[in-house]
């Protein structure tokens, strides 16, 4: 069995993996991952290897206690992935940005896709149906756009997420939800029409902790999979093993 982490910018994610099958999955705020961690290995004995793909400043070295009970892998940029990097800065590239290319080449290897991470920030990957990986884009997640309004402005209050009433807001409040989420989903239908009219036919992947709020709210009808990240990591994992 697999335990694969996700470290992102704002919360740590967890599966376990019995092959394909996902069998439990975790959310943890930094403070206490280790914990977390140390009670998972504890339920799930027969892990055999804990599989990390980090963004987040989560030091390598908080990992070390683990290694008495089972391997442990970094994903890094040197290890193998199932696509052409096209990326002028190839070693800039978020590894988690490269976990959900390599899940996309996966589970689609024929057709061309378009990744959507909606999380701390929204990332757009392209990958062809060659399996080149072009590039995408980086934007602020939902919770960013509520917190940069009221960090960078004197009036703004801090308001946490809600469904805006109507594109027309008529209060502060209801401007800022107007304004941060109906922003978002026309920039995320924006972009998708965009690569429509650039690429005839692709799949859309869309991911992350707003995936499910943002996927009812779009024009475009896409199925969200949250799980996606962790289900790209188990698998890229895979491809490691095969390929090292
Ligand atoms: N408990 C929570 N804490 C923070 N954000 C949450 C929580 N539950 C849901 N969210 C939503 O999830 C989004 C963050 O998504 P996610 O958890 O995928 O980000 P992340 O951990 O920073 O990962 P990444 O860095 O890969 O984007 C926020 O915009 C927020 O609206
Ligand atoms: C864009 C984020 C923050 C999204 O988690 C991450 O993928 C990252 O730190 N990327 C590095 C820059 C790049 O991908 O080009
Ligand atoms: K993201």
């Amino acid at each position: 069995m697999i335990l694969t982490v996700d470290i992102g910018n704002t919360r740590i994610k967890g599966a376990v993996f019995e092959g394909n099958t996902q069998i439990d999955t975790f959310f943890f705020i930094e403070k206490d991952f280790q914990k977390k961690i140390k009670n998972i290995l504890k339920t799930h004995q027969k892990i055999t290897d804990l599989v990390v793909a980090s963004v987040g400043d989560v030091e390598k070295e908080s990992f070390l206690e683990f290694k008495k009970d089972v391997n442990v892998h970094f994903i890094s940029h040197e290890d193998p992935f199932p696509f052409f990097n096209d990326y002028e800065t190839p070693k800039t590239l978020g590894i988690d940005r490269m976990v959900l290319a390599a899940g996309a080449a996966f589970q689609f290897p024929k057709q061309n896709k378009l990744v959507i991470d909606a999380g701390t920030c929204v990332t757009f990957d392209f990958i062809d149906d060659k399996n080149r990986y072009h590039g995408g884009a980086i934007a602020p997640g939902l919770r960013l756009r509520y917190q940069s309004l009221h960090n960078f402005t004197a009036k703004l209050p801090l308001l946490t997420l809600e469904s805006p009433k109507d594109v027309i807001g008529k209060s502060t409040s209801d401007s800022i939800h107007s304004g941060v989420v109906n922003g978002l989903v026309y920039e995320i239908d924006g972009f998708i029409d965009e690569y429509r009219s650039r690429y005839l036919n692709f799949i859309i992947i869309l991911t992350g902790g707003d995936a499910d709020f943002l996927a009812k709210r779009l024009k475009n009808t896409i199925f969200a999979n949250s799980n996606f990240l962790l289900e790209s990591l188990n698998q890229t994992f895979q491809y490691k093993i095969k390929n090292d």
